[in-house]
Parts: structure tokens; C-alpha cells; sequence
């Protein structure tokens, strides 16, 4: 049975809430509906900054010390605010929607000790919007071993599946962390690559004020340092084959030399492109076809250096595909809502290192 969800989806950029509706029977996507956006005030970032810290001293994942449970607030709010706005820009009337994909924010992600966390009370948004919420996506898997990440690789299979691209194809999200999905055929191998924007993003907030590189125009600026660079590659996660998974600040630790704004801009940049493409000599066969999508498909220096390092494969933006670069994620967890409601896995021993294909998520009804 068909169903309309809307899926909500607030990433480790820490940028905002992405809205985006579709229709599905959580196997075949037959709409993709509108989309939106609803960001977060400087406020509310520096907020989420100070639960991503004091999350780090978490061992059970419903504590709420510091300032998590007034950032869950917020994180709520926001998303009931979210889910409002797009009813009332794109109107869309209430009852038209079926379910809710809510995936909250990671605050923390160490599946080593089964521990995945992410903030937001899908009891209270569902009372708040009058409809289902399906949440909590990412605890079974952790809970039965798996990495917990990435989940959006289903959806991603679900898309390619119409294209006419030769494969294999990898659909490569840059978020505030990257991942990738590799598909061949009936096969499907995910995980997380490494840095996405987060790193850049924090660097050019701390030296300009800025939140982003917009339109990479700092990084076109400079040039990498590629000492450091060389060095940064070395780390042992870049060398681990698939499934794996990363915590937003797993690279926080590291520090660059003392670089003008331009030059550490390019070289994070390069940073990000370098990691993705360490990916392709663990992959079963060098992937013919790339799409970018995420935050970082809207960096055309972060684009051009991934065509760099990843010829002669082929480099599109999903945009080019008829894709949404942007609402991709938000799509994908109102897909994954409705497998979730149906029972269908979510996560597969390729993707995230689970035993068997599983299912997962929460049901809160209003
Ligand atoms: N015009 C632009 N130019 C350069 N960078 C951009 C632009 N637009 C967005 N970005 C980058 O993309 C980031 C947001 O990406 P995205 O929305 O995919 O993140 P996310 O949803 O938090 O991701 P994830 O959950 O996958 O980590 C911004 O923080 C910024 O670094
Ligand atoms: C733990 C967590 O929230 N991980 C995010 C993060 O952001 C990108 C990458 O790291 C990916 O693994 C995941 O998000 C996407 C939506 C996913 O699960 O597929």
C-alpha cells in the first residue's frame, strides 16, 4: 500500500531541518513531493555544539546531563516548527500525510559501545503535529552489533534503480561526515568515508565567522598543504574496509598549522575529496559512475577536486539526475519510515555490519 510521508532530518552540519515529502510503499518510490528547509539561529547552533560536548561523557544513552535536555527541547521545537512550515508554505493539507520519519540529532555515535544517540522527543512532536512518528532508526542496528550507519544506502538503491548510468555507481552524500553507497547489480556495500563539511565548516567559523565555505570561494583562494595532507591520509580508519562508521568529531583532534584562512579552507577541502576517493581500492571493483549529494554538491572546488581524484570515473550532481541534492536525506527517512511501519530491514550485514537484514524504529502515535 501506498503511504505519504514526510521525512525530517536534522544532520551532523548542525545547519538546520530538512523537510521532504514521498510517496512510497517503502520498496518503490512512485513521488517525491516538495521539500523544506528550517534552520537553526546562531543560538541554537551554539547550543547543539555545547550537547554535541557534553554528550561525549555519556554511557546510557537516555541520560540527558548538561545541556542535552534543554538542546532536546529545542531540537523538538524545531522540528514541530518544521513540519509546520512546510504544511503552510508548500500547503499541504495535515490529513494528507500518513507518517513521520523523525531521525533527530546525533549527539553521539560510538557503536564500538553500542551507543548511538540522538536527541529529539517523538512522543511530544507527534502530539504536536497530530501525526505518527516513527523514530529511533539507528538503535536496533547498534543494539545487534551493526554500525548504526549509514541507513540512507536502501533509499539510495531504491532511486538508482531508475537510472540508466553505467555501473557500478556509487551515491556519495557530503554532509557534515560523508558517506557512500556502492551498488552493483544486487549488490550493495555503505559506510562512512570521513570528513564531510563538519571540519571545513568549524574552520571557517572559528577564522572568518562565516558558517560555511559558501560556494567554496575561501578554498578557491589557497591551496592545500599537502604535508599535512599526506599525514591526515594516514589515519588507520582510512585503510578499514566497509561497513564503518564515524563519529561527527572523530577528526576534531586534528589541528593544521598555522594556515591563512584561504589555504586551510583548500586544504580541509582537499581533505574531504582525498578521503573519499581512499574508499575506491576497497571497494570490489573501481565504481564507474559517482553522484554527489549533500551540502557539499553545492561546493564547486570540493567537486572539481573530487573529479580530480576519482578520474576516470564519471562525477554528476543528483540535482543532474532529477535528485534532490539537498532533500535527499529528508526523503530517505520518510522511506524509512514506512519499511519501518511495514517491517521491512532497514540495514543489511553490507551496509552496516549487522548480522541479518534487519528493521527498526520506533512508533509514536499522537
Ligand atoms: N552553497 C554552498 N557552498 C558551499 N558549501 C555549502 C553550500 N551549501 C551547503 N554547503 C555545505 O553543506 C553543509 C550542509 O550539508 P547537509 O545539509 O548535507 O548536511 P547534513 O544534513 O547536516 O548532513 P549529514 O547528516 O549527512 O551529515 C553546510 O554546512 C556547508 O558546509
Ligand atoms: C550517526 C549519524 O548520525 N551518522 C550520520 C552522519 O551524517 C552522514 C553520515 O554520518 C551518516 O553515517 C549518517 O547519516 C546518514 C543520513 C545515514 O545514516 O545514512
Amino acid at each position: 500500500m501506498l503511504m505519504t510521508a514526510l521525512g525530517l532530518m536534522s544532520g551532523t552540519s548542525l545547519d538546520g531541518v530538512d523537510v521532504a515529502l514521498i510517496e512510497t510503499d517503502g520498496r518503490r518510490v512512485t513521488r517525491l513531493g516538495p521539500s523544506d528547509y528550517r534552520p537553526y539561529s546562531d543560538l541554537e547552533r551554539a547550543l547543539l555544539r555545547q550537547a554535541l560536548a557534553d554528550a561525549a561523557q555519556l554511557t546510557n544513552r537516555q541520560d540527558r546531563p548538561g545541556v542535552l535536555a534543554e538542546a532536546e527541547r529545542m531540537v523538538t521545537m524545531a522540528h514541530d516548527e518544521a513540519v509546520e512550515g512546510f504544511l503552510s508554505r508548500q500547503r499541504v493539507a495535515r490529513q494528507a500525510i500518513d507518517l513521520v520519519g523523525f531521525h533527530g540529532q546525533t549527539v553521539l555515535h560510538r557503536p564500538a559501545q553500542q551507543l548511538t544517540v540522538q536527541i529529539g522527543a517523538a512522543a511530544e512532536l507527534a502530539k504536536a503535529i497530530g501525526i505518527p512518528v516513527v523514530h529511533d532508526l539507528r538503535a536496533a542496528d547498534v543494539a545487534a552489533g551493526g554500525q548504526g550507519a549509514p541507513l540512507v544506502p536502501v533509499y539510495h538503491r531504491a532511486l538508482a534503480g531508475a537510472l540508466k548510468l553505467p555501473g557500478p555507481i556509487v551515491v556519495l552524500n557530503i554532509g557534515g561526515v560523508s558517506n557512500i553507497t556502492y551498488i552493483d547489480g544486487e549488490l550493495l556495500i555503505a559506510c562512512d568515508t570521513g570528513p564531510g563539511n563538519a571540519l571545513l565548516d568549524d574552520f571557517v567559523a572559528k577564522t572568518t565567522g562565516e558558517p560555511f565555505d559558501r560556494g567554496g570561494q575561501l578554498a578557491a583562494q589557497g591551496r592545500p598543504d599537502q604535508r599535512w595532507l599526506d599525514e591526515a591520509l594516514q589515519q588507520e580508519f582510512f585503510a578499514q574496509a566497509p561497513p564503518k562508521s564515524l563519529d561527527r568529531n572523530q577528526f576534531a583532534r586534528l589541528t593544521l598549522p598555522e594556515l591563512s584562512p584561504a589555504d586551510g579552507a583548500a586544504t580541509l577541502t582537499a581533505f574531504t575529496a582525498a578521503a573519499i576517493a581512499k574508499i575506491v581500492p576497497l571497494l570490489p571493483r573501481p565504481p564507474h559512475s559517482w553522484i554527489v549529494a549533500g551540502g557539499g554538491a553545492r561546493n564547486p572546488v570540493m567537486v572539481q577536486m573530487l573529479r580530480d581524484y576519482l578520474a576516470p570515473a564519471t562525477v554528476s550532481c543528483a540535482d543532474a539526475h532529477g535528485w534532490s541534492a539537498e532533500a535527499l536525506e529528508a526523503q530517505a527517512f520518510g522511506f524509512l519510515a514506512v519499511r519501518a511501519l511495514r517491517g521491512l530491514p532497514l540495514t543489511y550485514p553490507a551496509t552496516t555490519g549487522v548480522k541479518i537484514p534487519i528493521t527498526g524504529g520506533l512508533i509514536a502515535r499522537p
